[in-house]
């Protein structure tokens, strides 16, 4: 274990992500990669934080700092995780690249692709790691969905993809300070949550990532309540003709079979709770057992608590590799994504405060 790399984390937060976050971080794991502790948290309070340690990571003693910039300061900090609402993501991660540290910032990154070019400026004039906290790339399902449609071919020509994210948000039952209902916090579906849709789409129709990606055109609609979307859905058209449907709400829960990719050879049905934390993929032949085709397989994966340590592991690696973006989610792909979003607002009408900056 002597080549494991350590990360001491700073949070920033004690929400729901964060806490997610370190209860997976505080996992005992035997496959872990890297070794995570977890130093500091940063919260509107110290007595929130107190709070928080004692709920989710009861056996550890992290220090306590009622404000961010005391978590940016610290010197025993190597990166810090950013969990706050989508629209300060932005400040927050300057804040911390500005201090020097290494940044693990939540989806989506920013609200703008112009926000999120800025704050890669400031990673590169510093120096230091940023990366999007776009977990679910991270899955070992993931990565092996991806080798099997691009590099075995299973399912032969992609030809279309089809994901859904969907939540029964109960939205009337809401305080306007929600970040699922105020525009100045980043509310709406497509940034909560289309986001995975568009991920699945992105990554199963074409086997780059970030500047060797294709942009794919997009056509997109929206359904608007006071402003926010509470339902999108966005076409990706590729220059080869293959098309992926990427949608989300904030009215139904998707069906545990949220996502189909289909091929030349056969389809692949993705399943499971979340489509943030897929759980088993099958693997279907155009013609069915039943006519005498082959029998569909089915892929299951190991996935304890939630998963958020597959990322953190990624980004001990590549920090102790002295790297400053990820392969996985380069920064190229995060600005990809926030621009395809921007688009699908522009069509779809969705605006916020950020649009006109
Ligand atoms: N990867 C994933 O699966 C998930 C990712 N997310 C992402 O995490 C981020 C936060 O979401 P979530 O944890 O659900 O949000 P929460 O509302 O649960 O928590 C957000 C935290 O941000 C801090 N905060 C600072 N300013 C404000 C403000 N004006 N209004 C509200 N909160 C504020 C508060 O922490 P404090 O008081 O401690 O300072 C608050 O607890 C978003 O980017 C979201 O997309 C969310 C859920 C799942
Ligand atoms: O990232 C997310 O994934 C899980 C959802 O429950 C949550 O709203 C969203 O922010």
């Amino acid at each position: 274990m002597a080549d494991t790399p350590t990360v001491r984390w700073g949070i920033v937060t004690t929400g729901l992500i964060s806490s997610w976050f370190v209860e997976d971080l505080a996992l005992p794991r035997g496959d872990a990669k890297a070794k995570h502790v977890i130093q500091c948290i940063g919260s509107s309070s110290v007595e929130k934080g107190q709070a928080f340690v004692k709920e989710h990571i009861a056996s550890l003693s992290p220090t306590l700092y009622g404000t961010y910039d005391e978590v940016y300061a610290d010197p025993n900090v190597d990166v810090v995780y950013i969990g706050t609402p989508h629209a300060f993501h932005k400040k927050n991660c300057l804040d911390a690249i500005n201090a020097g540290k290494h940044v693990l910032c939540e989806k989506a990154f920013t609200i703008t692709a112009k926000e999120a070019r800025e704050v890669f400026a400031a990673a590169k004039a510093k120096g230091v790691f940023v990366m999007e906290a776009m977990w679910t790339r991270f899955f070992p399902l993931m990565r092996t969905l991806q080798k099997l449609i691009h590099e075995d071919k299973v399912i032969g020509d992609v030809s279309r993809m089809f994901c859904d994210f969907g939540q029964a948000k109960e939205l009337a039952s809401l305080g306007p300070d929600s970040r699922f209902k105020s525009l100045a916090l980043g509310a709406g579906t497509l940034l909560d949550v289309g986001i995975y849709s568009l991920t699945f789409g992105l990554v199963t129709l074409d086997p780059g990532v970030g500047e060797s990606a294709e942009m794919p055109k997009i056509a997109a609609q929206q359904t608007l309540s006071d402003g926010v979307d509470i339902a999108t859905t966005a076409v990706l058209l590729y220059k080869s003709g293959r098309q992926g449907i990427v949608t989300s709400s904030a009215l139904f829960k998707t069906p545990d079979v949220f996502c189909r990719i289909e091929g030349s050879k056969g389809y692949i049905t993705v399943e499971g709770d979340a489509v943030s934390r897929p759980e088993y993929f099958i693997v279907h032949p155009t013609v069915p057992e039943s006519k005498g085709g082959a029998p569909s397989k089915r892929y299951d994966f190991e996935n304890p608590k939630r998963g958020f340590y597959w990322e953190a592991d990624a980004v001990a690696l590549d920090v102790a590799a002295v790297k400053k973006e990820s392969s996985i989610m380069p920064w190229a792909e995060t600005i990809r994504v926030m621009e395809i979003m921007d688009e699908i607002r522009r069509q779809g009408g969705a605006k916020y405060p950020q649009d006109d900056e």
